[in-house]
């Protein structure tokens, strides 16, 4: 994850302003909320009035009926204030979840477009506390400190206005603390905003613990490590924690100053005004009314504190949300246009009678500007992001032409970069140097949607969803009736040597993946496989797809692929000889450089390091490839 101190941090009213696009929708509903909660709070301003006339009046002259009308007028004013603020929340509570709802769902989509480089650099718990409690933060600030700040501040101004003109010189004293808690307020939001930022960010470090952790529970119960787990949660919110009572601290800070000046000038108030209502110059009704109306901007005024924090809160949280938002999504502007060589090359359709040539006596250097089709790297150079600057790339220069219909093992050492190499096809990671093409036609040419269409991968680690067998292979399928067909499933299984679906509770309706039933690292592989097949790809890349097979079942698999295979350019990664005997060619991938490409029995004979990496044998690496 991006370093969260380097985060730039913008005055919070101009984060919280980038709201406005997503409320913009609601507006309509959420300026009658306010308007209605103004008046809400206005008529709470109402019954001091109604007091005043009510002491100085019926009161005073003994009228029984008078003071019965007074009393009803208060329980009126009382419940139309009630009957005013369920109004407002009635009339925020639909559009505002709304509003979330959206926001959330604008935050998956940005997810599932954003580069793998993206998603390699951030933590998942980060990303899912954003999706969860910063919006879930963001909805209340909408709904209550973005009304309120407004309601109160209209209110507490009417207020003011009411009491200067019952008694200039009691309303001016009344308004003595409000310098002092401007100035408490302006230190809080700095101070609050900080802590704010790290607890939210603490709480996304909690949560990847706990996703890492549940995930990863077979290896911390396997190697006992539940306790040193239990530890370091206990740190990660034993720190939460700190930071949540530093907050409360500046809090409580703020609501003494908040509580405690206007309370005090209030009690001056009291005293000063009994003391002239006793010398006659002040009515008994005005100071009740003076003394009801400040009382009644109690609560406007104390809320300020929690409404900022709520509001500082919100601010972060906005931040933390645009963090993602505002990263550039991979199909936007890194489409680089094609070369003209690329644009030149007809896309020739992928021929089956140049593919059954068997045996290729390839060179380690492809000619450059080939006109034939398949699948082409030229001089792919390709460095992580966040690799350190002093390492050398991954692939430094890699040539080679899968031929159209052939399949082709990519064979290296440990950490050699095959993987590497196969994410850069259907564009997962984007390459440094040089270019890739599928039938002549560079891969940053075409959509990335059709390149992804044209391109199954099934990948080393064969990840299932929360959904059926039926559903999980289906997900192959480009056409949209493909994703339905049960023949196309039933065929795809076929290949992967999947029958075993059948013997499942409900067959291929079965829930697997997070949710449903466990499956042996083998049979997922087989489901990923037939994934990878089903929608009968033009190119196929397979990341060592049969690496958990037992040897039968991986020769089942073979004879099945190899029918596919027969109209499929293929690049499948491979530790085994029985897994290259599968393919027609074999590269070696060595020093991030295609070192030799040829028949797996030629390159046993001719390539030392070859050998050593089928055999086995005690030849070390360095030693072969002199
Ligand atoms: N996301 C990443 N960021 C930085 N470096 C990475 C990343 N993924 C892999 N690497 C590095 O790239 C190199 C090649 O890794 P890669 O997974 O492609 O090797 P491989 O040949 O597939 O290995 P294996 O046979 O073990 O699967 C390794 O040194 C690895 O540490």
């Amino acid at each position: 994850m991006p370093s969260t101190a380097a985060t730039e941090r913008s005055p919070a009213v101009r984060t919280l302003l980038r709201l406005w696009p997503h409320l913009r929708p609601v507006r309509a509903r959420w300026f009658s909320a306010a308007v209605v909660a103004v008046l809400a709070s206005l008529t709470s301003l109402v019954i001091p009035l109604v007091l005043k006339w009510l002491v100085d009046g019926p009161i005073a002259d003994g009228d029984t009926a008078g003071v019965w009308l007074g009393a009803l007028w208060v329980l009126l004013l009382g419940l139309a204030e009630a009957l005013l603020f369920g109004l407002r929340r009635w009339l925020v509570a639909r559009p505002l979840s709304s509003v979330e709802a959206d926001m959330r769902e604008a935050l998956y989509r940005r997810l599932q477009r954003l580069p793998i480089a993206f998603h390699d650099r951030w933590p998942s718990g980060q990303l899912l506390s954003r999706a969860t409690t910063d919006l879930m933060i963001i909805r209340m600030f909408l709904a209550f400190p973005l009304t309120f700040l407004l309601v109160n501040g209209v209110t507490i101004l009417a207020g003011v206005i009411v009491m200067l003109s019952m008694d200039r010189s009691l309303g001016l004293l009344v308004l003595i603390p409000v310098i002092p808690v401007i100035v408490v307020c302006t230190v809080f939001e700095k101070r609050f905003a900080e802590a704010s930022r790290t607890a939210q960010d603490q709480v996304g470090d909690v949560t990847t613990l706990v996703e890492e952790s549940v995930l990863g529970i077979r290896v911390i119960k396997g190697f006992g490590r539940h306790r040193s787990q239990a530890r370091a949660f206990r740190e990660l919110t034993h720190r939460l924690r700190g930071t949540e009572l530093r907050k409360a601290r500046l809090l409580g800070g703020i609501m003494a100053v908040i509580v405690v000046l206007p309370e005090l000038a209030i009690g001056t108030c009291l005293v000063l005004g009994t003391v002239r209502v006793a010398d006659g110059t002040l009515s008994a009704g005005t100071l009740v009314a003076f003394l009801s109306t400040a009382l009644a901007l109690h609560w406007p005024v104390i809320s300020i504190g929690f409404l900022l924090a709520m509001s500082q809160e919100a601010a972060t949280a906005t931040a933390r949300y645009f963090e993602v938002m505002d990263t550039e999504p991979e199909s936007a502007a890194d489409d680089r246009p094609a070369t003209a060589a690329s644009q030149a090359l007809p896309a020739s359709p992928a021929s089956p009678a140049t593919s059954a040539s068997p045996v290729s006596r390839a060179t380690a250097k492809a000619p450059t500007a080939v006109k034939e089709g398949g699948l082409r790297l030229e001089g792919v150079r390709f460095r992580y992001p966040d690799a350190p600057a002093d390492a050398p790339p991954v692939l430094d220069g890699v040539d080679l032409h899968v031929r159209p219909g052939e399949s082709l093992a990519l064979v290296g050492t440990t950490g050699s970069g095959k993987t590497t190499l196969t994410a850069l096809i259907p564009r997962l990671h984007e390459i440094t140097e040089g270019r890739i093409t599928l039938d002549g036609v560079d891969i940053t040419a075409m959509p990335r949607e059709e390149l992804r269409a044209r391109v199954a991968v099934a990948f080393e680690d064969p990840t299932l969803f929360s959904a059926t067998v039926g559903e999980n292979v289906l997900m192959g399928a480009a056409d949209r009736d493909e994703r339905t067909d049960p023949e196309v499933l039933g065929r795809a299984l076929g290949v992967a040597q999947a029958g075993f679906v059948h013997a499942l509770p409900q067959g291929v309706d079965t829930q697997v993946g997070e949710q449903g039933l466990s499956l042996s690292g083998g049979q997922r592989q087989r489901l990923a496989l037939a994934r990878a097949v089903v929608g009968s790809p033009d190119f196929l890349v397979l990341d060592d797809p049969l690496s958990a097979l037992d040897v039968h079942t991986e020769a089942a698999v073979e004879a099945a692929l190899r029918e596919v295979l027969a109209d499929t350019t293929a690049l499948i990664v491979a530790h085994r000889p029985s897994t290259v005997l599968l393919a027609d060619r074999v590269a070696l991938l060595s020093g991030g450089r295609i070192a030799a490409v040829g028949d797996h029995h030629e390159l046993l004979r001719t390539n030392a390091e070859y050998a050593w990496l089928m055999s086995g044998a005690p030849l070390e690496p360095e030693e072969a490839r002199r």
